[in-house]
């Protein structure tokens, strides 16, 4: 029988039998054949060995169901087991770390030093048990024997609480030997574990807690839901990069350090080389820097490098000057911060702004002298000596990122500023329009005169007069404060150190923009090019008269004559008299 083909029905069900069949050799249409061929079909349908495959079929369906359905159970009870195993990880090297800790704390007493040993040594014992019994866990789960579980976990339980009366007791261990330190504290620390104030001490929190024997307080430390807190800086997610200054103990959340403390400077070995940096065009400047130069050369043997119009000047004053070192180019003065030990500044904060724009990375100790430094030898001799207290000013760097080459980043030479950058209408007279972005979340819109973005020491500089709050020095922080916006409730916002702050220039901006970087080098920035700015790795370190907190409150007494103001007089009426 020659094959043939039925067609199926139309859309519509109209049945559209177009037979097409074999050709007889002869070329005419067999009708027969057709009559023979559907016939042949529907038998074949019908034939038992189709209706037996079927049922083979289903039935190893089946079979591979109930297969794929005992791998699911077991990959559950797989990934369950290592959720657990997991956790108690983490218990154990929480414990490790408590430990440790402990063990610094109590150095001094010996006996507790053994019993803590024994007792670190027997924690760690429990916690390798727990991870031996973790093992034979995540095979009876992994092959789903209930009962195999509920002993396993009835072990683990066993285990952990055997544990935690271990805990207990080298709790009492240490309250006893703690016994002592509280007695020495009580008169700070009130029955209720309160310190004088009111604030409750690291010390008391701590005890209060050992000391809890009955079982609801017990019960109270197990119940406290533990967490972890932990982050990174840029990206950066790995262990190393953790903050320090947050401990986790219990549940609680203790600050060792907030911000960098006041910083020490003592030299290990004594300093060699000193830089002068005048001020420029100051007759007073060029009389102190002349002393200064003979006293370090004659008295101290210090190596004296100073400006080339310093050099050419102090030859001028007398040819025995040409012991002092200068450079030639730029390329000198990017090798300097690795010849100087100290630099000298004679002027105002202006100079040690140049000071600090001289040098694009790390940059030495700064000496600052104001022009009536008539004690400088004193003053410098103290500093020689060490050790001295000494200010870290955070510096801005920043990057001018055109438009037109988006993808090369490196294009420009960044910029590094002590006090501030700025982006204004420059001779436009039409409002700046610019796009603030911090860490990618859209700020705000800047349509004003400009955008002041200040370190903390420039808080009293530039941002001050547009509005900006004063700040310590030392508070980490990148000030942001509009100039003259055009909108009432557009408040200065101070923004934390570890920000990218992008100011773009959009582009239907009606003019363009112009940065400057402490007061110079301006640049222009055209619709679509953005400055990038974020917080510099290397600190200006300044030298303190008394510390930064007493010098800071000093500048902005002295130098800026923040809140003068005519002391009341005591007569007049009084609060007794209402
Ligand atoms: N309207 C303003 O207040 C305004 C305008 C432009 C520039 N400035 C500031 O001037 C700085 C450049 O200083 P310069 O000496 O090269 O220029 P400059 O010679 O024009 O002096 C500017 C003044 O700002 C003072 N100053 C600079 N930095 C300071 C600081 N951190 N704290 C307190 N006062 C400070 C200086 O002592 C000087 O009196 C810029 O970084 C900017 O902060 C301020
Ligand atoms: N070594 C230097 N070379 C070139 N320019 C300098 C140098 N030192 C300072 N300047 C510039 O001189 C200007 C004035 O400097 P500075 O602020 O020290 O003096 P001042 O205005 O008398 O001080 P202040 O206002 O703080 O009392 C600043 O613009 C600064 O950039």
């Amino acid at each position: 029988m020659s094959p043939s083909k039925l067609d199926s029905t139309d859309s519509f069900g109209h049945e559209e039998a177009s037979v097409s069949c074999s050709k007889p050799e002869n070329g005419c249409v067999d009708s027969l054949s057709i009559f023979h061929s559907e016939k042949a079909v529907e038998e074949l349908l019908q034939q038992t060995p189709v209706a037996g495959m079927d049922e083979h079929l289903i039935e190893f369906s089946e079979a591979l169901r109930t297969v794929a359905k005992a791998l699911r159970r077991a990959a559950e009870g797989k990934a369950s087991a290592q959720a657990e195993a997991a956790e108690w990880k983490w218990r154990y090297e929480l414990e490790r770390t408590r430990n440790i800790q402990m063990e610094q704390k109590v150095s001094g007493n010996n006996n507790c030093e053994m019993l803590r040993h024994w007792w670190i040594r027997s924690s760690l014992d429990n916690a390798m048990d727990m991870l031996r019994i973790m093992l034979p866990c995540l095979f009876f789960w992994e092959v789903g024997k209930e009962q195999n579980k509920r002993i396993a976990e009835a072990r683990m339980a066993e285990q952990f609480s055997a544990e935690k009366n271990g805990d207990l007791d080298c709790e009492r261990v240490k309250n006893s030997d703690n016994q002592s330190m509280l007695q020495n504290e009580s008169n700070e620390h009130s029955e209720t574990g309160c310190m004088k104030h009111g604030i409750w001490s690291h010390e008391v929190l701590r005890d209060r807690e050992s000391d809890s024997n009955s079982n609801a307080d017990r019960n109270k430390i197990m119940r406290k839901a533990s967490f972890k807190l932990s982050w990174w800086c840029n990206g950066e997610n790995g262990d190393q990069h953790k903050h320090d200054i947050v401990s986790f103990e219990r549940g609680n959340i203790t600050t060792a350090e907030r911000s960098s403390k006041q910083i020490s400077l003592k030299w290990e070995s004594d300093p060699q080389t000193v830089l002068i940096l005048t001020k420029p065009n100051s007759v007073s400047v060029r009389i102190l820097c002349v002393q200064m130069v003979r006293w370090l050369r004659e008295r101290k043997k210090l190596n004296v490098y100073v400006e080339p119009r310093v050099k050419v000047e102090l030859l001028a004053e007398s040819s025995n000057f040409s012991y002092v070192q200068t450079w030639k180019d730029d390329s000198e003065i990017s090798h300097l911060h690795m010849k100087v030990d100290l630099v000298i500044t004679l002027g105002g904060d202006g100079t040690v702004l140049w000071a600090a724009s001289m040098f694009k990375g790390p940059v030495p100790p700064i000496v600052p002298f104001s022009l009536d430094s008539e004690h400088f030898k004193d003053c410098l001799d103290s500093v020689l000596r060490g050790p001295i207290s000494i200010t870290l000013r955070h510096r801005l760097l920043c990057r001018v990122v055109r438009d037109a080459a988006k993808n090369e980043y490196e294009t420009e030479e960044p910029f590094l500023v002590l006090n501030e950058v700025t982006i204004d209408r420059g001779i436009s007279s039409y409002l700046t329009n610019l796009e603030c972005y911090c860490d990618n979340s859209f700020v705000t819109c800047v349509q004003g005169d400009g955008l002041i973005l200040s370190t903390t020491s420039g808080s009293t500089a530039y941002s001050l007069a547009a509005g900006g709050s004063m700040v310590h020095p030392q508070v980490p922080g990148i000030l942001f404060t509009p100039i003259c916006p055009h909108s009432l409730s557009f408040r200065p916002l101070i923004l934390p150190e570890h920000v990218t702050v992008r100011i773009m220039v959009p582009f239907n901006s009606r003019s363009p923009a112009w940065a400057s970087f402490d007061g110079k080098d301006r640049k222009l920035l055209a619709a679509g090019d953005a400055l990038l700015c974020s917080m510099a790795p290397w600190p200006v370190p300044t030298a303190c008269q008394v510390d930064s907190t007493n010098d800071f409150l000093r500048s902005i007494h002295d130098g800026l004559h923040w809140n003068l103001r005519k002391t009341q007089s005591f007569d007049g009426p009084r609060d007794r008299d209402l």
